[in-house]
């Protein structure tokens, strides 16, 4: 957490203050790219609301003096009061109405195009930041400092760019307003305009300086409010509940989400009386300059400087002028918080990516099979290597086995393989070239692989095998086949809709699966992968009967004669059969060789098998 970051000195903090404005040109370019006709018309309607209400005053101005010269004419001249006599006031009056209608209409379709506005930016930002995603590394995705990142972005920033263009905007909308009152005030007296601006000013600089450390408290807070919504997810989901309940976890992590609240709410209640109270001790300054410039006016009336009509208007361009400049400031104040959580998208979205050099669609050496020369891995931030000195050569047609205590490595060594992580030393090489010279997509291509926490997509069954293939992610027939390998055919035949089967609880429908089953969707899901020759299989069966995994295993076999396979079981029945069988201690190759040069060693397979083996006895 980085709570106590050092504050920039002064000449950096007025650059940092400067700085995020940057933002609002972006922003302005994104809400373009959005929609032209909509940040076109934004803008239309922004000019006739900026403009009218200065109109507005005048033909105040000129309804009150009408009206008193018309007074003074009916009193001099006894005439009676006709429509004809009247006209020239009411003119006035109807011109006026006809202002404010229009002021009515230019804000109704603001706040239309801000609505369809926002919701067509929020989407467009869901999906840069959803797209960013599928660039980024599972390294990035495990650090959890990025991960921060991402959810900052994801829970603010898509309404963010919107607020910023909205108050761009109205700024340039009080700004109109307040150009076209100051030409009138300025007839008044230029030191008029003055007092209001200097007025102010105080509440702009503290709403500005608080809306900045509003925005430091928030990245601070990302841990805790990251916490909080797993909390949230761990009480309320189904996937979760079934052990919070009887474990009776419920008290003791409702109590830690309790305490989390409350320490953000301290910090919130802080700020928020801070804020208040500056904001109304230097609002108190502006008020009292915009009664000072009232009670000038009067007096100026009074003294016959004025006419009654004037006075209108001035006081009128007087409330109105002070509403606009502190709306004005207000925005200023908003758009340098929106800026600041706009730079959190940004800083997101310019995470860097790896390149993604390679471009071989085919080895130098094709029929050479798969290579780890010497190689070696460690986590980000741990500080032991996962894997070291891995060498090992597979050949089309050939079977590999892992075996290792947990935690050994057996799992890393298949994220090298299939390039979620790159080898720290060493290298592996496919057909005679490096795995980083090969192009990730035909490389992925090649490999079909269940994972030992493969995904449960609440999805259709038959999607959930065409997953396997996006190629024939809807090809009904090639579910089925991947099913029948999969073992999973018989029970998906007794599903209510067959293939079409809504699968797990989150949607109306959905059919829950027994572990063993969902296992065997897994299977039949790499399966569906036609082209790929290499399979890796990450204890594939452990949730499957006995019976099931014999004939997986003995249809595996069967099928992948001229392919690649691994296997990583703990079940040494299964093991036993592999070409090659790599038993793995601490990230390092303790032994080497099939089943029964392994036993004949007599070393830590042949111990691990012996005992199985008696437990079966
Ligand atoms: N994403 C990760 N970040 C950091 N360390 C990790 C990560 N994944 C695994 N490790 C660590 O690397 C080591 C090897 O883990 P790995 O998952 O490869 O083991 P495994 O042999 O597959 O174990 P198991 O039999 O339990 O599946 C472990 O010490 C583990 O704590």
């Amino acid at each position: 957490m980085r709570r106590t970051q050092p504050a920039p000195p002064p000449a950096n903090r007025l650059a940092a203050f400067f700085g995020v404005f940057r933002y609002s040109r972006r922003a302005l370019v994104l809400v373009w790219q959005t929609s032209r006709p909509l940040t076109v018309g934004l803008a239309l309607c922004t000019l006739v609301a900026g403009v009218l209400p200065a109109v507005a005053a005048w033909i105040g101005q000129l309804i009150v003096d009408s009206v008193v010269e018309a007074m003074a004419y009916h009193r001099e001249s006894g005439a009676p009061l006709t429509l004809e006599s009247a006209w020239p006031v009411l003119r006035y009056v109807l011109a006026e109405a006809g202002v404010i209608a229009a002021i009515a209409m230019a804000q109704r379709g603001l706040s239309a195009q801000q609505s369809l506005l926002r919701a067509l930016l929020g989407q467009k930002v869901n999906v840069m930041i959803l797209e960013k995603a599928g660039t980024l590394s599972l390294a990035q995705f495990e650090d959890s400092e990025f991960y921060d990142k991402l959810t900052r972005a994801r829970r603010e920033a898509s309404i963010r760019p919107l607020g910023l263009v909205n108050k761009t905007f109205g700024l340039a909308q009080n700004g109109i307003s307040l150009i076209s009152f100051g030409v009138l005030l300025v007839q008044f007296s230029p030191w008029a305009l003055l007092i209001l601006a200097v007025g102010a000013l105080p509440v702009f600089l503290s709403e500005a300086k608080f809306s900045g450390d509003a925005f430091r408290l928030f990245r601070w807070r990302s841990p805790q409010t990251r916490m909080q919504m797993y909390l949230e997810t761990v009480l309320a989901r189904e996937d979760s509940i079934k052990e919070v309940k009887l474990f009776g976890l419920e008290p003791l992590l409702l109590d830690r989400y309790r305490r989390i609240f409350d320490t953000l709410y301290g910090e919130d209640r802080r700020l928020t009386i801070r804020r208040e109270s500056w904001g109304f001790a230097l609002g108190l300054l502006g008020t009292l300059a915009f009664y000072g410039a009232y009670a000038w006016v009067v007096v100026e009336t009074v003294g016959g400087q004025l006419t009654l009509g004037e006075m209108t208007m001035y006081l009128m361009v007087f409330k109105q002028g002070q509403a606009a400049l502190s709306a004005s400031l207000t925005s200023v104040s908003g758009m340098y918080e929106d800026n600041l959580y706009l730079s959190n998208l940004y800083e997101y979205l310019e995470q860097p990516v790896a390149p993604q050099a390679g471009t071989l669609t085919e080895g130098a050496r094709p029929g050479d099979g798969i290579r780890f020369e010497n190689v070696g891995f460690t986590y980000p931030g741990a500080d032991r290597p996962a894997l070291s000195g891995i060498g090992l050569h597979l050949r089309p047609g050939q079977s590999l086995a892992l075996v290792g205590a947990n935690g050994s490595g057996k799992t890393t060594l298949i994220k090298l393989l299939t390039r979620l992580y790159e080898p720290g030393e060493g290298r592996i090489l496919l057909d005679g070239s490096d795995l980083a010279e090969w192009d990730v997509g035909a490389l992925r291509r090649r490999i079909g692989v269940i994972f030992q926490d493969f995904v449960r997509y609440q999805l259709k069954v038959g999607e959930n095998l065409g997953a396997g293939d996006v190629a024939a992610f809807e090809d009904e027939a090639r579910w089925q086949e991947a099913a029948r390998r999969g073992l999973a055919d018989d029970f998906i035949a007794d599903m209510p809709g067959g293939y079409h089967t809504q699968l797990g609880r989150w949607f109306k429908g959905g059919q829950e699966l027994s572990g063993g089953q969902w296992q065997k969707i897994a299977l039949s899901r790499a399966y569906m992968r036609e082209s790929a020759d290499i399979l890796v299989l990450d204890e594939p069966t452990a949730a499957m009967d006995a019976a099931a995994e014999a004939a997986v295993f003995a249809d595996f076999r069967e099928h992948s004669r001229d392919k690649m396979t691994i296997l990583i079981s703990h079940r040494f029945s299964t093991v036993r059969a592999a070409d090659q069988i790599l038993v793995i201690d601490g990230g390092e190759i303790l032994e080497q060789g099939d089943h029964a040069s392994l036993m004949a060693a007599n070393g830590r397979y042949a111990r691990l098998f012996r005992l199985q083996a008696k437990g079966y006895e």
